[in-house]
């Protein structure tokens, strides 16, 4: 089985996919952020650095997605393939931070990737507005993360509504994390529990 959770930076994908993996004891599929080459390099400059970073990202998610398709044990992952190539490269490239020729490359190598890929058995969804998301990037205070700046963020959240609107692939969650602390609070972490065993299992929990 295979759990994926979306959503823009700062929406709370890893802690939610630890204390999911925690509670039901699925194994847990990290971002690689600590070890990524070029992220510090392309908050610097963008466009200098945009076509690396996406190779970068698409490369690793791949790989994850091997060895999530090669497993037997439940897994959770943190953010998808999708949005690599339908939020941040297509972004990218409307913004003019990626060019045409390198952006038509990486999707021609997205889409030798697609038939390999399986969609995740449900989809969960973390919708949340600005203000939430530049609360929670800057209580993290990642220092390669400050440049960031709200438009880049505004755009994202822009292409995750059209993805989301679209998405048919398979089961998809969505989880409004505006109001709610699934941290602090221990009922807004039951409450989303719930609304996943009633997806996926058909159960009123
Ligand atoms: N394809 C991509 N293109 C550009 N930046 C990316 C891409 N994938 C991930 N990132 C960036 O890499 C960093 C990864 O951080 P991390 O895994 O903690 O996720 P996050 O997006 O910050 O989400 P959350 O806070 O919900 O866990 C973030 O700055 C994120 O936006």
């Amino acid at each position: 089985m295979h759990i994926a959770v979306a959503g823009n930076i700062g929406s709370g994908k890893t802690t939610l996919a630890e204390k999911l993996g925690k509670h039901y004891g699925w194994d847990i599929e990290f971002e690689s952020v600590e070890n990524n080459p070029y992220l510090a390099d392309f908050y610097a400059d963008m466009p200098r650095w945009a076509f690396h970073l996406q190779v970068y990202f698409l490369n690793s998610r791949f790989n994850q997605l091997k060895t999530i398709q090669a497993k037997t044990s439940p897994t959770i992952q943190d953010r998808t393939i999708y949005e690599d190539a339908y939020i941040f490269a297509a972004n990218l490239y409307k913004s003019g931070y990626l060019s045409q020729r390198d952006y038509e490359s990486y999707l021609s190598l997205f889409h030798s990737m697609l038939p390999h890929v399986k969609a995740p058995d449900l989809l969960i969804y973390l919708k949340a507005d600005i203000p939430k998301l530049v609360g929670q990037i800057e209580k993290r205070g990642r220092s390669y993360e400050t440049t960031m700046r709200i438009d880049y963020l505004k755009h994202l959240n822009e292409h995750y509504e059209e993805w989301i609107g679209g998405y048919r692939e398979g089961k998809l969650l969505i989880i409004d994390v505006n109001q709610i602390d699934f941290v602090a609070n221990p009922d807004d972490f039951a409450a989303i529990v719930s609304k996943i065993e009633r997806e996926m299992f058909g159960l009123f929990a």
